[in-house]
């Protein structure tokens, strides 16, 4: 019997190739995937995020024809950290194959909050850049959460500010962003054709970045949600009742074969190093799922490394795009320096989400406002 979540079951997922009538192939031959983005029941993140990048490349190549501007996106880091280093190659290089233009800012692991803010101030002033992503994690004497505040919730191509957030948590409003890596999620879980709404999800972690955006998410969705963290009891049977498991605990192999219930989907966002001296590097990558377990009982698993991962850049791309958008096309006017806005500026900066949220009664415009005045207030205190 096919797995209750098996994307072979599934009504959404896109029909196989038609075979032509000339074909060689024996009748025996293997059933083409239910969807082009799997393997069996292995999702392949790799292949959903190059169709991604597509997508984005060719409305960046429009944008171009339109107006001659394309989008920009500035990745800001500090410090020396290995992996932020090759994190952020990758992402400047991705920006370069689809055409988006790359801003970059590399600060020394001295550089102090004000500097660090200072170059974000800049950003949010650029007309050319449309998206700003500070690499985390920020040496330990920078408060992370000021400097993501800072960033203009327009150029938030990263989801984290705290309207953004805010946004995502609540009924009946929309973020202009989400944060990548959960939207790459769910893109996976969609474009292969595997049913959210209505599924029980159990999400494994609710850090601000992975966990708890995933499962507000799903919940926007209409899963039916439980968020499992380091205090969680018997996490075992709570998983078991999963649809669909989403694992963001950063430790390796948590998830057993033995917790899945048969035909539940997998996706795995855990990245942990672990030793290989069989490898060059002396490690290999292996995700919060154990893996060839979990892939005898799952009806669809995302690999790690070739999963989650590469759909975090794509998206991070897809989100840079879509403020390109908005900004290339007028509908939002790129921000004058901070110092100069005042609560018109404000006013005006939140106006366009009307398009997004739909009518906004005028007290809680009024609100909005209000609270995005005091939100400066407050961070010009901080600085
Ligand atoms: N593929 C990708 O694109 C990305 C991958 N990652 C990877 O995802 C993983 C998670 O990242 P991130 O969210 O930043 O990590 P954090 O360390 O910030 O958060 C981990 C979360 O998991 C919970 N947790 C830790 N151990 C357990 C446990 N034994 N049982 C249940 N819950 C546990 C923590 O609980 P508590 O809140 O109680 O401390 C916390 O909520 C990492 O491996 C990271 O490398 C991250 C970002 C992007
Ligand atoms: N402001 C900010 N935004 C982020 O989105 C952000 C961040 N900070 N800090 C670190 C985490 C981590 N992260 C990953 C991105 C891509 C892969 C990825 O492409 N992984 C490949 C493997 C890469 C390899 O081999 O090293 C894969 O899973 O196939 C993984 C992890 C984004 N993060």
């Amino acid at each position: 019997m096919a797995p209750e979540n098996s994307t072979a079951s599934s009504a959404a997922a896109a029909p196989a190739a038609p075979t032509p009538a000339t074909s060689l192939a024996p009748a025996t031959a293997t059933p083409a995937p239910a969807t082009p983005f799997m393997n069996g029941n292995v999702i392949d993140g790799k292949a959903v995020a190059a169709k991604i990048r597509e997508e984005t490349a060719a409305k960046v190549a429009e944008l171009k024809a339109k107006y001659n501007r394309v989008p920009g996106l500035a990745v800001v880091i500090v410090g020396q950290r290995k992996d932020s280093q090759t994190y952020v190659r990758m992402k400047r290089k991705a920006c370069e194959e689809v055409g988006i233009a790359s801003f970059g800012a590399d600060l020394p692991d001295t550089a102090t909050q004000e500097e660090v803010l200072s170059v974000v101030r800049g950003f949010n002033a650029n007309p050319d850049v449309h998206g700003i992503l500070v690499q985390l994690p920020l040496p330990k004497h920078i408060d992370e959460q000021a400097v993501l505040g800072a960033i203009s919730v327009e150029k938030d191509v990263d989801g984290f500010h705290p309207l953004n957030i805010g946004r995502l948590a609540m009924k009946g409003r929309e973020p202009l962003f989400a944060p990548c890596t959960p939207v790459g999620c769910m893109e996976l879980l969609e474009r292969c054709g595997i049913p959210i709404k209505g599924k029980r999800a159990v999400v494994v972690g609710r850090s601000n970045i992975v966990g708890m955006p995933a499962a507000l998410l799903l919940n926007k969705r209409d899963a039916t949600v439980t968020i499992c963290h380091s205090a969680t009891k018997d996490m075992e049977s709570i998983v078991r009742q999963a649809d669909i498991i989403i694992a963001a605990a950063g430790q390796a192999q948590l998830v057993r074969g033995s917790w899945v219930k048969p035909g539940a989907a997998i996706i795995d966002v855990g990245t942990n190093p672990v030793d290989d001296k069989t490898k060059s590097s002396g490690y290999r990558l292996v995700g919060d799922a154990h893996f060839e377990e979990c892939k005898e009982v799952a009806g669809a698993i995302t690999p790690v490394p070739g999963g989650v991962g590469p759909m975090t850049i794509a998206i991070l791309l897809k989100n840079t795009l879509e403020s390109g958008e908005r900004f290339i096309s007028g509908k939002l006017q790129s921000s004058a320096a901070p110092s100069k806005r005042g609560q018109k500026g404000a006013l005006a900066r939140l106006l366009p989400e009307k398009e997004h949220l739909g009518p906004l009664s005028a007290l809680a415009a009024v609100s909005l406002v209000a609270g995005a005045a005091l939100q400066r207030i407050v961070g010009g205190v901080r600085q």
